[in-house]
């Protein structure tokens, strides 16, 4: 079962969703880690150089959507059946680093390399992350690598949580600029994922942040 979710997920997260079903198409179908109007010359310049090395197929980008589709929220339940997923309140959901408008949040796109289990995002953090005047706050920041570190354990792994996430922030992070989130699985041990990662500037002099974490797969057999 933990097999079959984990493919499935794994095709969501690379291909995006099956088309031609009744959900919404305009929240399905727009994949917001394309590049938009919002997007700087350094995010188009490192989409572009990430997208070249796509092309013998190492790196796949991964598509991003602001909400699941019904059959990822399917997989989901099985591992959480007491859960009260009220239908009103699924309809409106988003995905958080989604959830805000272009430009003012979180504009990132993540790319995926299978053979060597890394993740990269590129992240450019909007004005609405404001934490210091003129830097990114640490929430916001930390919600980046979690998505990140947890894209990278949830593509080895399937369907998997954080449940222990460590950050050393070393310098702050301009707003609006554009960084870098270089994340590796460490190691699996069982159900446990160990996924760290860096954030670094664009030319790589400058380390932003680091972080430890440890993802947990979801155990069907248990009831959540
Ligand atoms: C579009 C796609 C986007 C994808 C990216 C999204 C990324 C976002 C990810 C998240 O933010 S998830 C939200 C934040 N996390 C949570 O809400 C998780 C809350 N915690 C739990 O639900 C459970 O604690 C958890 C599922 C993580 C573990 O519970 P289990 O009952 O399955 O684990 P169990 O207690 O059986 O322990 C299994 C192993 O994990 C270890 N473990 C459990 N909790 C741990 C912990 N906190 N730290 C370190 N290790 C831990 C535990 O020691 C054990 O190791 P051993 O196998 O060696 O004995």
């Amino acid at each position: 079962m933990l097999r079959g979710c984990a493919g499935l997920l794994r095709s969501w997260a690379l291909r995006g969703p099956k088309r031609g079903r009744s959900f919404s198409s305009e929240v399905l179908h727009v994949d917001h880690s394309l590049p938009n109007p919002s997007w700087n010359e350094d995010m188009r310049l490192l989409f572009d150089q990430f997208m070249k090395k796509s092309e013998d197929g190492s790196w796949k980008r991964l598509p991003s959507y602001k909400c699941n589709p019904p059959e990822r929220i399917e997989d989901v339940k099985i591992f959480f059946p007491d859960a009260k997923l009220l239908k009103e309140q699924m309809s409106q959901a988003q995905q958080f680093p989604r959830s805000l408008g272009e430009g003012v949040g979180f504009e990132y796109a993540m790319f995926h390399n299978h053979v060597e289990d890394r993740t990269v995002c590129i992240f450019q953090g909007g004005p609405h992350l404001q934490g210091v005047p003129g830097f990114l706050h640490g929430g916001a920041i930390a919600t980046m690598i979690d998505s990140a570190l947890g894209m990278c354990a949830i593509l080895t792994g399937g369907i998997a949580m954080t449940a222990n996430l460590n950050i050393n922030f070393r310098r702050p992070i301009p707003l609006c600029s554009v960084v870098v989130i270089n994340c590796q699985l460490d190691r699996v041990e069982g159900r446990k994922l160990f996924v760290s990662c860096n954030i670094r500037s664009m030319d790589e002099k400058t380390l932003y942040s680091e972080a430890t974490s440890t993802f947990v797969k979801l155990d069907p057999k248990k009831k959540n």
